[in-house]
């Protein structure tokens, strides 16, 4: 990972606002367990970033906390400083996770979970905190924040998938750009988002695609997917060195 900074290891002290880098979002990979089966998330997640993801998003909506915790802990001990693990919607857990030590790098919320200025005052200036937006009021709003709350914008979905039923209206690429257009801050592009979308989209203004079922479905090889997509991104092969400053 390229940007991420922090002085600090506990969470109780005072933290260096995070340097928040949007090429992280370039190939962004949100966990899966059921999709990943009958690997682990965390092999899957390990593969992964050997294969060039830049971020990673631990998603488990169906794991209570304790469990949710344990897996969060297991990714991020595998993954360690090569690129930013973020959790989805526990903002709990991401203080939980803080407290054991561990190297998570924030929390992704949508419209309907904790609102995002609360986000960002739990977990502080050095936390990178993406909200997931799509329509023009939902971005007016991120206007109205202090500068700083939201460091990125999930903005999808782009295609249906069935890796999220309850998903937004499908955009399509055109609908992407026009929502990207409006967004104020880095946005990276999500829902259904297959290797050939990469050019497209990228030139629709996406700074990364995020990515669940293309990168971890269990019929195909994670690390394999992973470079594919790059390939696509224009980056070619190459995953993170393992120097990187998270978190
Ligand atoms: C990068 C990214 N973008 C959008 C989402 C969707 O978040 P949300 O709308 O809160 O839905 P859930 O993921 O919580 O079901 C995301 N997770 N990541
Ligand atoms: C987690 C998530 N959020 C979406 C949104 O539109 O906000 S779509 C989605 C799932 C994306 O999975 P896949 O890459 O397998 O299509
Ligand atoms: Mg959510």
């Amino acid at each position: 990972m390229t940007g991420h900074q922090n002085t600090s290891e506990s969470s109780g002290e005072a933290r260096a606002r995070s340097v928040f880098d949007p090429a992280d979002l370039l190939l962004y990979h949100v966990t899966d367990g059921a999709l990943s089966a009958p690997r682990s998330v965390p092999d899957v997640v390990e593969a992964a970033v050997d294969g060039g993801v830049t971020m990673v998003q631990v998603r488990g909506k169906d794991l209570g906390g304790a469990e949710f915790l344990e897996l969060v802990q297991a990714v991020a001990t595998r993954v360690g400083s090569r690129v930013p693990v973020l959790i989805n919607d526990r903002v709990d857990v991401y203080l939980a996770a803080r407290e054991r030590g561990l190297a998570v790098a924030g929390v992704h919320v949508g419209q309907s979970d904790i609102p995002v200025s609360d986000v960002r005052a739990i977990c502080g200036p050095a936390a990178i905190v993406g909200l997931s937006a799509a329509q023009s009021t939902e971005f007016d709003a991120v206007r109205l924040l202090p500068e700083g709350t939201v460091d990125y914008i999930g903005i999808g979905a782009v295609h249906t998938t069935s890796t999220k039923p309850d998903h937004p209206e499908p955009l399509g690429i055109d609908g992407f750009r026009a929502a990207r257009a409006w967004c104020p801050v880095p946005a990276v592009a999500i829902g259904g988002v297959r290797v050939e979308d990469c050019p497209p989209l990228l030139a629709a203004g996406a700074d990364g695609v995020a990515v669940v079922s293309g990168i971890c479905a269990s019929s195909g090889d994670p690390r394999l997917a992973a470079t594919q997509y790059r390939e696509a991104l224009g980056v070619g092969s190459g995953s993170a060195s393992g120097e990187g400053t998270n978190p």
